[in-house]
């Protein structure tokens, strides 16, 4: 019922309520219960930018990974890149504040660089978000060895063109270094507040729609990253509520940054969790196949000869295995007159039949057309003649009303049986004897077992 009720758009709508559920508690907290950057820990700024880089670092080396393990997706190695470069240019960004590294987290650090870097971030960040969302849009196309090489080259040069202006535009290179923090009142500057902020947050509605128009959301991946771009408007939002860098608002939107890549962390984990299910779940279907027969649901040859080949090994006078050839009689007639649908349902009846006729360890198997074999592990010949009388009588007993019309008519089957209780002897040898004794009760008049001798 639970199942029933998680379609496609249950499952995203409660994703996105959980995450925007998830900002909003996290907004209600802080907002409640700081009010000066003074009551939080030195080392939460740093520890939570460090923990950003790890986050975007691992987020990058899941996404390559999905690209390297499913070809259909490459589009995503625009998204990858980003947050590859983004993990990267975070190193400059703990660069520019030392004293974290020291005994003095709480010292002073290049504010302006730190804000260069987050910049060159959002745009690496954003532009690679759009780039994914037109890859995607265009992927028809984007399928050749060469188109994909160009692209790969395209937004990993990108991404390092970009990552490199970041750091000619910080203190590294003073001939271009641009002022976004004023050193002495460690505010923002107006070109921040006035102009690159909304340019920011304008290119992200920009990817956000974009994403959003090609992708519809159709699954978590494209959510997570529309989630991304919300959180990352939100960023935005806090930084330019507040012009001073040591206010809350400069702690607080690192946090909802943080979160952000949270979420589309979580949404990487789902899609390789949801992949290796689906992926086990084929394995189990085509190792069930290959075992087995599916007309019948018997094994089939191949796991008769695997199986056999181990107990016929430890075959002796107390461990004896036996094997009952069981052949259907004039099973053409029933073909011809019937039709093959009809006679494929018969081989379906017999197969159930013996399988219900055996034990668990032993192995029931179609081997050919309308012929079984019967591996009966631990079974005197004695009681392998008893078995196959019986059997050869309930499948005799059966009629098409019995049957509820598998069986057209009563058939009976033919049967041999060999025992072997010596080690060493090979199926096929044993095959074949007992293959003799069907064959002999054949031409004894059919419908019988009968034993080699
Ligand atoms: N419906 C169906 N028929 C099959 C299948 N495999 C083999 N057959 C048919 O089984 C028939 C076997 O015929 P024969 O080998 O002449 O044997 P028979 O008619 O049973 O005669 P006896 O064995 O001598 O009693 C052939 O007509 C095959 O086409 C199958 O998977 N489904």
């Amino acid at each position: 019922m639970f199942k029933r009720m998680m379609t496609p758009f249950t499952k995203k709508l409660i994703f996105t309520l959980l995450s925007l559920s998830f900002f909003l508690v996290l907004h209600l907290l802080f907002t409640h219960h700081f009010k000066h950057p003074t009551q939080l820990s030195p080392m939460l700024y740093p520890g939570l930018t460090i923990l950003l880089m790890v986050l975007h670092l691992l987020i990058a080396c899941l996404l390559f990974m999905r690209v390297y393990c499913d070809s259909k997706r490459f589009y995503l190695v625009a998204i990858a890149s980003g947050f590859m470069g983004s993990a990267l240019i975070m190193t400059g960004t703990l660069a520019s504040f030392p004293a974290w590294f020291t005994n003095q987290a709480a010292g002073g650090g290049n504010y302006n660089d730190a804000a260069i870097f987050m910049l060159f971030r959002h745009i690496i960040l954003a532009s690679m978000c759009s780039c994914t969302a037109l890859f995607y849009a265009l992927r028809a196309r984007i399928d050749g060895t060469i188109m994909r090489l160009t692209c790969f080259i395209w937004v990993i040069g990108a991404t390092l063109l970009l990552m490199t202006l970041g750091y000619l535009y910080s203190s590294y290179n003073p001939m271009l270094s641009v002022m976004l923090i004023d050193e002495y009142s460690l505010s923002w500057q107006a070109l921040w507040q006035n102009k690159i902020a909304y340019l920011m947050i304008a290119m992200w509605f920009a990817s956000l729609a974009l994403i959003i128009h090609f992708s519809h959301l159709k699954n978590l991946l494209w959510l997570g990253l529309a989630i991304l771009c919300v959180g990352d408007i939100g960023t935005l939002i806090i930084m330019l509520s507040d012009p001073h860098t040591n206010s809350l608002a400069w702690f607080y939107s690192r946090i909802f940054e943080t979160v952000s890549a949270l979420i589309i962390l979580l949404v990487l984990l789902c899609d390789v969790f949801q992949l290796y299910q689906r992926s086990y779940h084929k394995y189990q279907i085509s190792y069930h196949n290959s075992l087995h027969d599916t007309l019948s649901g018997l094994y089939n040859r191949r796991f008769l000869f695997e199986h056999a080949q181990h107990a016929l090994k430890s075959a002796s006078a107390e461990k004896p295995v036996s094997f009952v050839l069981c052949d259907i009689d004039h099973f053409k007639q029933i073909n011809d007159r019937y039709g093959h649908l009809q006679g494929d349902k018969v081989i379906n009846f017999i197969g159930q039949l013996l399988l219900n006729a055996v034990r668990s360890h032993d192995v029931a198997a179609r081997t050919g057309g309308e012929e079984f074999v019967l591996m009966l592990n631990g079974t005197s010949n004695v009681n392998a003649m008893n078995i196959a009388h019986r059997i050869k009588s309930q499948i005799a007993g059966q009629d098409a009303r019995s049957s509820q019309g598998a069986l057209p008519k009563p058939v009976t089957m033919s049967m041999g049986v060999y025992t072997v209780t010596e080690a060493n002897c090979t199926i096929e040898e044993c095959l074949e004897r007992a293959d003799q004794a069907m064959y002999r009760a054949k031409k004894e008049g059919r419908n019988r077992v009968v034993n080699y001798h």
